[in-house]
């Protein structure tokens, strides 16, 4: 019910708001419609609500609005192609002739962090404690203020990476967003109309006479457009370029002189600088940053609890961009939330399903989701602010993710070991033997309880400190990522100090793993499902249980990639896996269901003394099956809850088993079927078999087959797994 009330918010809001002004609302109000399962009436009237605009003129052509947006966003693009370009070599030519600036600057940034240097060189000599600690990371902060935008920046990005600081410099430093010097007022007004061109009363009808927030690189006001609409505008800092330029320079040289001189150093940090200096560039462009906010609402849009402002393009330029007001509180205003009414922890989830989506899905991600830049709305929706720094996952990257946590719930340190290289981790030429033991040594203890009930800081602690010892470079996507994971984890132990944010993202994986078509995902799955030649149900049952918790969990998603995996898998290894366990299940359904009807085993009386013979030979061949009535009965018991699970997930639907008839009429899955077959008959003979030996006294021959009790478990057994089935 609350799902309905927040989609049927979420479209008066549209519709109210912006007269689902652009395509882009337009578009994305639609998905949410269709996305939403929930009533399907309430989504036919609401698609037909949201599409009113193009509907009633009979057309399907954008509005005049939408067409004078979809013009603004061209122009702006092709005005924001002269955006200065990150170039170290440009830097050095422009700088090198001029000694003084260069100086006078350089001489400002060493005394600031010279002396904060010593301080942290005298405390390490005098052995200082950790609350000494906390107040040099607060000292570092104030000085990064103090320094400007680009040391602002810097901090930030520090804040990111615990292969290089220690805790207390990171929580320190995610501090950085807040509270940052204003600019004056008329000069931000100057910078909207020139780049605007137009006078700022044409462009707004009202806009707030002083900021409502600073950031490092912008300040943000609140106006109204013409139109009514609440808009906010973030406007840049003036000669913000000129004074970065500098100071990236400058720090280069810096990061040269430390790689040059400190060989200990696993990370080079000229080669993060030149990444950092690219992304504040672009960050700098505000077109981009509108583009990167459209490109986010049609990745992610979908989800209802979602809310991505809409971008007014004929109020955005290079320097200047103005969107849709988000009414909202920040996400570390706990109290204030709570006071709403809301639930910071299912605020929490959504984030993090919303970060996994990004990370393993689409790879495009928000690079800084720090608690600032997320808003919970009134109808309790989180909405994402600041798409200035985004970043990408490289494809082999996503499932190299997904299966590192295979490997971890697995307690494979050697695969994990190996995946730093599919991580970009390690380089090649690395030897990842001597990890092994470190990795072993620290999950071995953490693991203790199940990978669902870790803290997600525990891991990435832990990791941290292998990171120390070996010679790990950590790509920036990654820190990145692992810092929203733990931004929200943080968030969200304040309300609860047992929330596990493993717990929550583990249904996720399992509904990936379960539903990805992907070869690199059927190789985790196949991993997962099968140890030491046998099929594991409880994984699967597990994964089962978890996947139906994420939304968008589809039963019949589920088949197809099950099938294939069980059918098409690699032929030389995975094949006489799933024959023999093919064999087994059949069994275990078969005799299994024989068993719980019957408990009493049938009386082989009158076997003659060569045929006894024969069927002992049977047995030592090794044909006979070696499953024991318990351990066939769990089997059977599990594979029925499996199958239970399975058809009473969201959307099972009984024809989409055809591909399964289809798969199985295929040539090289008859020859599947035979094999399974001979297995089945010679499990069945040996177990007969066993039965025979078990019992005495002897009986006639030929009474076995036809003897009433023979007849009747045999019935009993089809018609238990009919039943059951
Ligand atoms: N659309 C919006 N609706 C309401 N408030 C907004 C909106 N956009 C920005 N703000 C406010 O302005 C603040 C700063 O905006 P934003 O994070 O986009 O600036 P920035 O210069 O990119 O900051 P950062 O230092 O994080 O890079 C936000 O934390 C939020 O309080």
């Amino acid at each position: 019910m609350s799902e309905l009330r927040v989609l049927s918010k979420a479209i008066t809001r549209r519709s109210k708001n912006d007269s689902l002004r652009n395509l882009n609302a337009r578009r994305s109000a639609i998905r949410v419609c269709r996305n939403f399962r929930g009533s399907h009436r309430l989504c036919v009237v609401a698609a037909a609500t949201v599409q009113a605009p193009t509907m009633v003129s009979g057309t399907s052509q954008p509005s005049p609005d939408e067409i004078r947006n979809n013009r603004a966003r061209t122009k702006a693009i092709a005005n924001s192609t002269t955006a200065p370009k990150y170039s170290a070599v440009g830097l050095n030519q422009k700088y090198s002739g001029r000694f003084f600036l260069v100086a006078s600057r350089a001489l400002k940034i060493s005394s600031v962090l010279g002396a904060f240097a010593l301080a942290i060189f005298l405390d390490i000599k005098l052995g200082r404690d950790d609350a000494q600690l906390r107040a040099r990371a607060g000292q570092l902060r104030d000085a990064l203020t103090d320094l400007g935008p680009t040391f602002v920046k810097v901090g930030q990005a520090l804040s990111t990476r615990p292969d290089l600081l220690p805790g207390v410099f990171l929580e320190e430093l995610s501090l950085l967003q807040d509270a940052l010097p204003t600019f004056p007022d008329e000069v931000a007004f100057k910078t909207i109309e020139a780049e605007l061109d137009r006078p700022l009363n044409e462009v707004y009808s009202v806009i707030t006479p002083s900021p409502i927030a600073a950031a490092s690189l912008g300040q943000v006001y609140k106006a109204k457009l013409h139109d009514g609409s609440e808009v906010a505008v973030k406007v840049q800092r003036p000669a913000i370029l000129e004074g970065m330029e500098l100071d990236l320079f400058l720090v280069r040289i810096g990061a040269q002189l430390v790689d040059n001189n400190l060989a200990s150093l696993n990370t080079s940090l000229t080669d993060l600088l030149d990444n950092f200096a690219e992304r504040v560039y672009q960050e700098l462009n505000y077109v981009q940053e509108g583009l990167n906010a459209e490109r986010f609402q049609d990745l992610y849009g979908d989800r209802v609890d979602i809310m991505v402002p809409s971008i007014m393009w004929e109020s955005t330029a290079m320097r200047v961009i103005t969107m849709e007001w988000v009414d909202g509180i920040k996400l570390s205003e706990q109290q204030a939330i709570t006071d709403q009414g809301l639930d910071i922890l299912q605020l929490v989830d959504i984030g993090i399903q919303c970060s996994l989506r990004q990370l393993l899905e689409a790879g495009f991600f928000h690079a800084d989701p720090h608690p600032g830049n997320l808003l919970a709305t009134p109808d309790g929706r989180l909405a994402y602010l600041d798409f200035g720094m985004m970043s990408e996952t490289p494809e082999s990257a996503r499932y190299a993710i997904i299966n590192h946590v295979v490997h971890l719930v697995n307690r494979d340190y050697e695969a994990m070991a190996r995946d730093y290289y599919a991580l970009d981790f390690l380089e090649e030429s690395v030897d990842v033997r001597p990890i092994v033991p470190a990795l072993a040594a620290f999950f071995d203890d953490v693991l203790e309880a199940s990978v669902s009930d870790l803290n997600f800081k525990t891991i990435t602690d832990g990791l941290g400190a292998v990171l120390y010892e070996y010679p790990f470079n950590v790509p920036a996507y990654y820190a990145l990522i692992l810092r929203s994971l733990t931004v929200l984890e943080g968030l969200a132990l304040y309300t609860d100090p047992n929330f596990k944010v493993l717990g929550k993202a583990y249904p996720y994986m399992a509904k990936r793993l379960l539903t990805d078509p992907k070869p690199q995902l059927r190789d985790a799955l196949e991993e997962l499902l099968f140890k030491d030649g046998k099929f594991r149900w409880n994984r699967l049952e597990n994964l089962l249980r978890e996947g139906r918790k994420n939304d968008g969990f589809d039963a019949n998603k589920v088949i197809g990639p099950l099938v294939s995996l069980a059918l098409e898998g690699d032929e030389n290894k995975l094949r006489p896996l799933v024959e023999a366990e093919a064999v087994r299940v059949v069994e275990a359904l078969v005799v299994g269901g024989a068993i719980t009807n019957s408990q009493e085993m049938p009386a082989m009386e009158g076997i003659p003394e060569p045929v006894r013979q024969f069927l002992l030979e049977q047995r030592t061949s090794g044909a006979s099956s070696r499953i024991s009535d318990r351990d066939l009965l769990a089997l059977r018991a599990q594979v029925l809850t499996v199958w239970r699970l399975l058809t009473s997930t969201r959307g099972f639907d009984p024809s989409t088993l055809q591909p399964l008839v289809e798969v199985v009429q295929r040539q090289s899955t008859q020859e599947f079927g035979r094999h399974v077959t001979q297995g089945l008959i010679t499990r069945v003979v040996a177990r007969g078999v066993q039965e025979v030996l078990r019992s005495s006294p002897p009986q006639l021959p030929g009474t076995f087959l036809s003897s009433p009790t023979h007849q009747a478990r045999t019935q009993g057994a089809a018609s238990m797994w009919f039943s059951s089935a």
